[in-house]
């Protein structure tokens, strides 16, 4: 198990870490969520020892990485995929980690195979495309057949079917009673992987809850009604005792409303509807609401979103002023929107990968 008690990390100014404290349970995916910016890197790399906390501590298996002996067995970790020397082959690298860390070289050819490189095994790294790299990064972090895996920012950059094999992958690893904690950007990558979520903005635990608890906080639903006929839709939900809410583009909306008992009202009113439809926040949009304060880099200025704007459309990418729920509401069933634009990206400098 991982544990973080109140870990702390301070570049200058910058507090990227803030008196972060949770744990990460094993036997299930842990998402590591939060904007760009948030600290989830720094988190990672304390974890590996790579960084050094200005206080606080976090341990594996109750011991600092630094006093783990042998620590691929303990813990594999993909920090950035590129972090092979690019003139090694996959399977010299592979091979010099496993005897630094005492593993047979008969590991090396089972891994090559797991991620489906054992046919470029004796090419040289530079060659390699991103999803590659990602593949072998992902090799080194399971050669050592570690209870605990962390992987930041996995699917980053690869194809449908690169992210499908590492979604199969984690839930696999899961399964087998291992640790997987994956940092993402993305709620709706997430959305399809994770059991427990812990979300994190400007370095502070902002959620550490289960998947399913997530859904039942931030799922809110409503029913959208459009009418020519307002005063006669408003007069008929007021007799009714329902409130209601003002919509996108001059319609309404009842938070929690029940659709056939709004459409027999408005017919037993004899109100002519134009729109009678179900709405539900997407993950997406939770996401977004939750981290909205912490967001540190926004697109063109943080516009909000325009009103009944899908999740994942490049322009209005900051969300808006805490309570806008109106204007993300999507209709039909909560589910993945399109990668989330939180931001332009920050040139963090990310040390090589050591272990
Ligand atoms: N080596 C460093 N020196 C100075 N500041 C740093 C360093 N590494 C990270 N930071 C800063 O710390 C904060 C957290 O960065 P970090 O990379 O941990 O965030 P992140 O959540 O992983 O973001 P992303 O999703 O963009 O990778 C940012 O403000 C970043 O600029």
């Amino acid at each position: 198990m991982i544990e973080l008690h109140e870990l702390t990390k301070r570049y200058g100014d910058t507090l990227a870490v803030d008196r972060l404290s949770f744990q990460v349970p094993q036997g299930v995916v842990t998402g590591f969520l939060g904007p760009n910016g948030a600290g989830k890197s720094t988190t990672m790399r304390m974890i590996l020892d790579l960084d050094r906390p200005t206080s606080g501590s976090v341990t594996i298996d109750g011991k600092r990485y630094g006093r783990l002996s042998e620590p691929l067995k303990y813990i594999g970790a993909l920090l950035e995929a590129k972090a092979v020397h690019p003139g090694r082959t996959a399977y010299d690298h592979l091979l010099w980690l496993a005897q630094s860390n005492r593993i047979p070289r008969s590991r090396v050819d089972e891994l090559l195979d797991l991620v489906g490189l054992t046919s470029v095994a004796r090419k040289r790294s530079r060659g390699f495309s991103l999803g590659m790299g990602q593949r072998l990064g992902i090799a080194s972090a399971l050669l050592g057949d570690p209870e605990i895996v962390m992987f930041d920012e996995p699917v980053n950059g690869l194809d449908p079917e690169g992210i499908l094999w590492i979604r199969n992958l984690m839930k696999r690893l899961a399964a087998e009673g291992r640790t997987v904690f994956v940092s993402s950007h993305l709620m709706s990558e997430m959305a399809l992987t994770a059991d427990h979520l812990v979300v994190i903005g400007r370095g502070r635990l902002l959620a550490d809850l289960s998947m399913p608890e997530f859904i039942r906080q931030n799922s809110r639903t409503a029913v959208r009604l459009r009418t020519p006929q307002p005063e006669r839709l408003l007069d008929a939900l007021d007799s009714a005792g329902i409130r209601v809410e003002g919509g996108p583009e001059g319609s309404y909306e009842v938070v929690d409303g029940d659709l056939a008992k709004l459409g027999e009202l408005a017919a037993a009113n004899g109100v002519v509807l134009h729109e009678l439809s179900p709405q539900q926040a997407s993950l997406e949009e939770a996401f977004m609401q939750m981290t909205a304060d912490s967001v540190q880099y926004h697109a063109g200025g943080g516009t909000p979103l325009p009103p009944g704007a899908a999740p994942g459309n490049p322009p209005g990418t900051a969300p808006g002023a805490p309570g806008a729920w109106g204007a993300g509401w999507q209709a039909g069933k909560a589910g993945p929107g399109g990668p989330p634009r939180t931001g332009t990206g920050a040139p963090n400098a990310k040390p090589e990968e050591e272990n």
